[in-house]
């Protein structure tokens, strides 16, 4: 037996709805989703994945068809899985301007949704290396910056938990979230 299904098995935890990372650029939404869908023995989705897999690398994209077009696919890469008459119990980390989609943040109301939260200092070297966004082409800090204040509110107001990740490890991350959801599940299935 993996040590994930150890743990899941131990805060006896199976979720009824579906688990939605979001948050900002390069917090995390892709490797920790990950790994909390192996950890929980569940299938893994991520948007921007489907949305390469099919139409090929985001900054290309962006270049041949215009963030818009982009912004469409994303939706529809979210609605492929969470609308629908009874969505399956995966993890899905969504890409950091998803949540700006009217038709995204009213799904998001039948999920568990898991806000990764990071400051700049923490994630400075990341970003300041990474390719691959196109909207950190030029400037990275001051855009993720800009991007991460002006997004912030939206990500407060559709998240059920928030988790400040500076500092730590991914499985520690992941083991911290276990908990946290198989509390609030517990809360849930005692509540009168
Ligand atoms: N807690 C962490 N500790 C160390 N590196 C991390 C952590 N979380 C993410 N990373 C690394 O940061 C980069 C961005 O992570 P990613 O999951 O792609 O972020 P997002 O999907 O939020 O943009 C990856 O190289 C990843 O391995
Ligand atoms: O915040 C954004 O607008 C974007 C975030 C990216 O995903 P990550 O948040 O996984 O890097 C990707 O969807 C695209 O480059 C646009
Ligand atoms: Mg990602």
């Amino acid at each position: 037996m993996s040590a994930g299904k150890d743990h899941a098995s131990k805060v006896n935890f199976h979720p009824e709805r579906p688990i939605v990372m979001i948050g900002a650029m390069a917090v995390g939404k892709s490797v920790i989703g990950a790994e909390l869908a192996r950890m929980l023995g569940l299938e893994f989705i991520d948007t921007d994945q489907r949305i390469v897999a099919k139409h090929g690398p985001i900054p290309r994209l962006f270049i041949a068809r215009g963030e818009h077009y982009f912004r469409q696919l994303e939706a529809r890469a979210v609605a492929s899985v969470l609308d629908v008459a009874k969505p399956k119990t995966v993890v899905l980390s969504l890409g950091g301007g998803a949540v700006l989609d009217s038709g995204t943040q009213q799904l998001l109301a039948g999920a568990t949704v898991v806000h990764l939260r990071a400051t700049v200092d923490a994630i400075r070297e990341r970003i300041e290396r990474t390719t691959g966004r196109p909207l950190l082409a030029v400037d990275p800090v001051e855009a993720w910056t800009r991007l991460a204040t002006a997004r912030a509110p939206v990500y407060a107001r559709l998240a059920d938990i928030t988790i400040d990740v500076d500092n730590s490890s991914v499985p520690d991350v992941v083991t911290r979230l276990i908990d946290i959801l198989a509390e609030e599940s517990k809360k849930e299935n005692t509540a009168p």
